[in-house]
């Protein structure tokens, strides 16, 4: 690492404490002190297996026990199946979002689901937590929202943790993250040095101050992540970015193919990012069908959502809040 990047590592790494080591008072004495309202937004597309049992841990720890979350959103990302209903059931709001800003229309992907909740959402700390995610996170959001809380000079930071991989039912300890290892972190450590400090460059699992994701784009795809910290570190420096150790996070894995389109879009918009592009947008892969190799085409070209704060309708959004 360069000496910008382990400085930066050395300094704005920490550790999330377990939930039975956490100094909760002290923790709800820096939201009230700061007055903050904190949000925790949970993207889904199709996760009715999971997010019962998420939304449930979290509503119990964070808003029932301890108020430490004002507002819980699932963000209902086209599911076509009972997402949205097991959310509720488990004590969610709950938001399509095509119902969100619809005169901006409505488009496919995670990041469209993640930009379309700072809409939906009123807390100055916003929360990002995916909805697949497996075993006992409550700590997660504590986790996160501490280094905020704590210091004004962070805006931004980014969870991290060992990843196992979940295969055809079965875990085994490492090898998550693939996208990450094979080729987020290459094109960072060759493209932006400085951020190679960071563990976990595109995971879910993040939050941040309103001021600033207000004022970033957000690609709409699964190119989110790698866009969001680009654009989050010429917004806010290093400095002012910073990551928490959360353990192990564990999550419904996808196949190699799905994760080829998922590296196609990181890709495209590492490339938008660093001033090249990929010309066409196409990314081709192949599969044998029992005969030969059959090509099939994916479109990868970065499509993005302007910073929220330029849209005319979010910021009547806020006035009303602020006024009401
Ligand atoms: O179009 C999409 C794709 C994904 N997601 C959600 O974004 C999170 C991460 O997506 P996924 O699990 O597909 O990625 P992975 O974790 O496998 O990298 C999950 O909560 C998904 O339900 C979404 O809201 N809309
Ligand atoms: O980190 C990664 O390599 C990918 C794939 O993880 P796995 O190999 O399925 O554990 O997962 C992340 O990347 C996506 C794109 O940024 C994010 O949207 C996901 O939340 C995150 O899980």
């Amino acid at each position: 690492m360069r000496p910008d990047a382990r400085a930066w590592f050395e300094l704005r790494t920490s550790s999330a404490p377990s939930l039975d080591a956490l100094d909760l008072d002290a923790l709800l004495r820096a939201k009230r002190r700061g007055q903050h309202r904190v949000s925790v937004v949970l993207p889904a597309r199709d996760e009715e297996a999971t997010v019962g049992r998420l939304v449930g841990d979290l509503h119990e720890h964070w808003v029932r026990r301890t108020p430490l979350v004002d507002e819980l959103l699932v963000v209902d990302s086209d599911s076509t199946d009972a997402t949205a209903a097991v959310a509720r059931a488990a004590g969610a709001d709950v938001v399509a979002t095509a119902d969100v800003l619809p005169c901006h229309g409505s488009r496919r992907g995670k990041g469209e689901a993640l930009w379309k909740s700072l809409a939906a959402t009123t807390g100055d700390l916003v929360v990002f937590l995916d909805a697949d995610l497996l075993g006992d996170v409550p700590h997660f959001v504590p986790g996160l929202l501490a280094p905020l809380l704590t210091d004004p000079q962070v805006d931004y930071v980014k969870g991290c943790y060992t990843r196992p991989l979940e295969v055809d039912g079965s875990s085994v300890p490492a090898g998550g993250g693939r996208v990450t290892e094979l080729t987020a972190r290459p094109l960072l450590n060759a493209l932006w040095p400085e951020l190679a400090g960071f563990v976990q460059p595109l995971g879910g699992e993040y939050a941040g101050r309103r001021s600033a994701l207000e004022r970033v784009p957000f690609v709409s795809g699964y190119g989110v992540e790698v866009g969001l910290l680009v654009d989050l570190l010429e917004l806010c420096g290093l400095a002012g970015l910073a990551q928490v150790d959360l353990g192990v996070r564990r999550h419904t894995s996808q196949d190699q193919e799905a994760l080829g389109r998922m590296a196609g879009q990181v890709v495209s918009t590492v490339l938008a990012r660093a001033g090249r592009g990929w010309a066409g947008g196409l990314l081709t892969q192949f599969r044998h069908d029992g005969t030969g190799f059959v090509p099939h085409s994916t479109a990868v070209a970065v499509d993005e959502r302007p910073p929220m704060v330029s849209v005319p309708e979010y910021r009547a959004l806020l006035d009303v809040v602020v006024v009401g």
